[in-house]
């Protein structure tokens, strides 16, 4: 069932409360990547240019159910106010008389930033009373909190139950246009690049592609787990031993569905994990080749690099999930770089499903030639594993005229 967006409340005069995700990385105080602040933007202009008074809550990390000054919003506010060009109120509290009076004292056009919702043990808990109160006098609730949107708080869920519409910003939308959409019936060959550390992780969202995609490109550590389920020596890699048979489960599945499943032809491989090491490539694997002895395979080889570039230059949709080895040090880059750059310089509709992919993608400066990036790590994941977010499922239906909720 189609839910409401912002496009469908008239919000003139009225108070709403949206959910943000502005869990942003910080150091010493200070930003250091206000990427999902920015994301926010379109529809936090949107509702202001429609006269709304704007209150916005958000959580930041991990705060152990209590206020914690190292978990404060206070410097979003700031960040917030510079992108909009107009002053944002911070409120040091997201329910009580002092968040109460700040909001009571808003104009049309006004925005306030409340504090931390994850200050309050009701949050994660999904506690009615807690969402009542952040709900406060907002009759509206707009969530745009993509990337906190597959967990079931009182902030992304809870709220819903009390407000009379609520609807997804114009950031969900995007992403369940490109994570759900585009991957409905995706234009064809639909290549499927897989990586990062585990297998386990990623088990449930790999069957549910096996439904769509013609072709499943392999890296990262999880490639070292297929290679070692089908035989090969892997020397001291970087490997999930409990799940062999599983990974041959995958393999067996793959071929009965006859899609087709790359692993990496070769591997680099380092006899030292650290900054700066030498490395070098195997052999072939289907040529005898090995991970020596203490080696550990840290990204795929040249010839997989030549291989799985050559499948993306062929492919009409491309999705992305995990880094094709170690990319956070440049000496174990370089093939999630080129298969970064491959996917740019490639005419497919090219998805990048979040996490570290997105931190590649924008190290390696590929993240503009790209089609979507999503915001949502583990949001994203879930979305792709078929999975309804609470976020987004407890949203008004669209055809209901919305009084219910
Ligand atoms: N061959 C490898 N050996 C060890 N770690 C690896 C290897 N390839 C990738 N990684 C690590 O996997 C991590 C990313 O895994 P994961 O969290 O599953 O990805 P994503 O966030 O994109 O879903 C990165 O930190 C990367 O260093
Ligand atoms: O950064 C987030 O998730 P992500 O790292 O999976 O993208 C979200 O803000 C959710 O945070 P949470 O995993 O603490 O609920």
């Amino acid at each position: 069932m189609a839910k409401l967006t912002v496009r469908d409340l008239d919000v003139k005069g009225k108070e709403v409360l949206m959910r943000v995700d502005f869990n942003v990385p910080l150091k010493d105080g200070e930003i250091t990547n206000d990427a999902r602040i920015v994301a926010a933007l379109p529809t936090i202009k949107f509702l202001l240019d429609g006269g709304a008074r704007l209150v916005l809550c958000s959580h930041l990390g991990r705060p152990k159910n209590e206020p914690d000054p190292a978990f404060s919003l206070k410097p979003v506010a700031v960040r917030l106010s510079e992108l909009l060009g107009k002053e944002v109120k911070f409120v040091p509290a997201a329910i009580g008389p002092e968040a109460e009076a700040a909001r009571a004292s808003m104009k049309d056009g006004d925005v306030v930033l409340l504090e931390n919702v994850r200050f309050y043990p009701g949050e994660k808990r999904n506690d009615p009373e807690f969402a009542k109160a952040l709900l406060g006098n907002a009759t509206l609730f707009v969530n745009d909190a993509f990337g906190t949107a597959h967990r079931a708080h009182a902030s992304t869920e809870g709220v819903t139950h009390f407000a009379e519409k609520s609807a997804m910003g114009f950031l969900i939308e995007r992403e369940l246009e490109y994570l759900e959409g585009k991957l409905e019936n995706p234009e064809k060959p639909f290549v499927v690049i897989m990586g990062g550390a585990k297998v386990s992780d990623k088990i449930e969202v790999l069957s549910k592609l096996m439904e769509k995609a013609d072709t499943f490109l392999i890296g990262g550590a999880m490639a070292n787990t297929f290679l070692a389920a089908e035989g090969y020596d892997l020397g001291a890699s970087k490997i999930e031993g409990d799940k062999l048979d599983l990974a041959r489960e995958i393999l067996a599945n793959a071929k009965a569905k006859g899609v087709k499943f790359v692993l990496p032809a070769d591997v680099r491989v380092t006899m030292k994990f650290e900054d700066g090491a030498e490395t070098f490539c195997t052999a072939p694997f289907a040529e005898g080749g090995k991970v020596p002895e203490g080696g550990m395979a840290i990204d795929i080889g040249d010839k997989a690099i030549e291989e799985f570039s050559a499948i993306i230059k062929d492919a009409k949709t491309v999705l992305w999930n995990g880094p094709m080895g170690v990319f956070e040090m440049d000496c174990f880059a370089k093939g999630t770089k080129e298969i970064a750059e491959a996917l740019a310089d490639s005419s497919a509709i090219s998805i990048v499903g979040g996490g570290d992919s997105v931190t590649a993608a924008k190290k390696f400066k590929v993240q503009d030639k790209l089609s979507f990036c999503s915001t949502g790590g583990g949001a994203s994941l879930e979305l792709l594993e078929g999975k309804v977010l609470p976020g987004v499922g407890a949203l008004s239906d669209k055809c209901c005229c919305c009084k219910q909720k």
